[in-house]
């Protein structure tokens, strides 16, 4: 989680913080290019708003969106949120605010969130109050796109870090550049830029990013991948593995989506008349499809799919194909599926 930013004087080479002396930088332009890229073809009239913590990765999204999107066009805007957790974290969020507006950014709002008294430990609480604040945003500002910074390194490791909680496809296919939530386009324009992109596109600009402390906390595995694990990787099998890690995400994306619509016909096929689904049917299909078909049809029936586990699903699947007369699968939200009849119901 990054909270806020001081961004610094412009550099002396650059005339502002978007000039066109700062565009011969490589970075700048790598990032200016991806956002171009990203803006291209964007459906909806709307403006764009960048989810600006005022860390390098957001602060370089929302220097280069408030280049390109006006040549495409396109209103730009940012939305900070102060999740109220560290000292100063209010007055951090203002500066972002004043710097997006002294670019040209708009509209751009501070956000402040309360953290305390949601589920989950303090990250996860401090993400989930930060999504529905950077959504309501975009909702009341009718954005076309919410654009957020993650970098080709933070893709690598949410691989990494999937590899090793024994993750499915759908867990290494990382992050996807473009998904909807909650009918709002999120879009990573720069998970293909690497992360010394962003920092040197910061540097040719003149802006000092702020730097979370928590990034570097080793009390967060995440923080442990990216201080340790991806440099051991990189020292031992070379440089190009933190893009092969997002090669990879990129690759199983792809099949996953493939394999979903798959499922997708699989799950029609396979309702029966009477309610529920067929053991038969749901006994022909490949096991890479039953299992997401019945996973499909889990959260259909009002399963949270962040409390759907593997566990879960591979329970379902034993109703079909390792039947033994087991009794009823406790499903998150307390649903019940048994076997009956040839059928799965609840
Ligand atoms: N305080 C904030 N205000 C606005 N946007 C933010 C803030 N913190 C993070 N973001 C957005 O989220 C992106 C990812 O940030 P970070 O990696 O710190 O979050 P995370 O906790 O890993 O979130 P995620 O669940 O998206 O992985 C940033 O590049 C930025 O676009």
């Amino acid at each position: 989680m990054r909270a806020g930013s001081e961004p610094g004087p412009p550099a002396p080479q650059s005339r502002t913080a978007t000039g066109d002396r700062a565009a011969l930088a490589p970075a700048v332009a790598a990032v200016r290019l991806a956002v171009r890229r990203a803006l291209t073809g964007l459906a909806g009239d709307g403006p764009v708003l960048v989810a600006c913590s005022g860390g390098a990765d957001s602060l370089a999204l929302a220097a280069a969106t408030a280049f390109v999107a006006p040549r495409l066009g396109r209103r730009a805007g940012l939305v900070t949120v102060d999740h109220g957790l560290q000292p100063g974290s209010a007055q951090r969020a203002e500066r972002v605010a004043r710097w997006g507006r002294e670019i040209g950014l708009d509209p751009v709002e501070v956000v402040p969130v309360t953290v305390a008294g949601r589920p989950g430990g303090p990250e996860a609480a401090a993400r989930e109050a930060r999504y529905d604040a950077l959504l309501a945003a975009a909702r009341r500002h009718s954005a076309a796109g919410l654009l957020l910074g993650h970098t080709r390194d933070d893709q690598a490791e949410t691989v990494l870090l999937a590899l090793a909680r024994g993750a499915g496809p759908r867990g290494l296919a990382g992050m996807p550049p473009r998904r909807e939530r909650d009918g709002v386009p999120l879009l990573r324009p720069l998970l293909d830029v690497p992360r010394d992109d962003t920092r040197e596109a910061c540097a040719a600009l003149g802006l000092t990013p702020w730097e979370d402390p928590h990034n570097a906390d080793p009390a967060y595995a995440r923080s442990r991948v990216r201080a340790d694990v991806l440099p051991a990787l990189v020292r031992a099998l070379g440089p190009g593995v933190v893009g092969n890690l997002a090669r990879t995400a990129r690759l199983l994306a792809a099949d996953n989506a493939a394999l979903d619509d798959v499922a997708a016909a699989g799950l029609s096929a396979t309702r029966a008349a009477e309610g529920g689904l067929s053991v038969d049917g749901l006994a022909a299909l490949p096991a890479a499809v039953r299992t997401r078909v019945l996973h499909a049809w889990a959260r259909e029936l009002g399963a949270s799919p962040a409390a759907l586990s593997h566990r879960h699903v591979a329970a379902l699947d034993a109703l079909v194909t390792d039947w033994h007369g087991q009794g009823a699968v406790h499903l998150p939200g307390g649903l019940l599926v048994r076997r009956h009849a040839g059928r799965l119901t609840t």
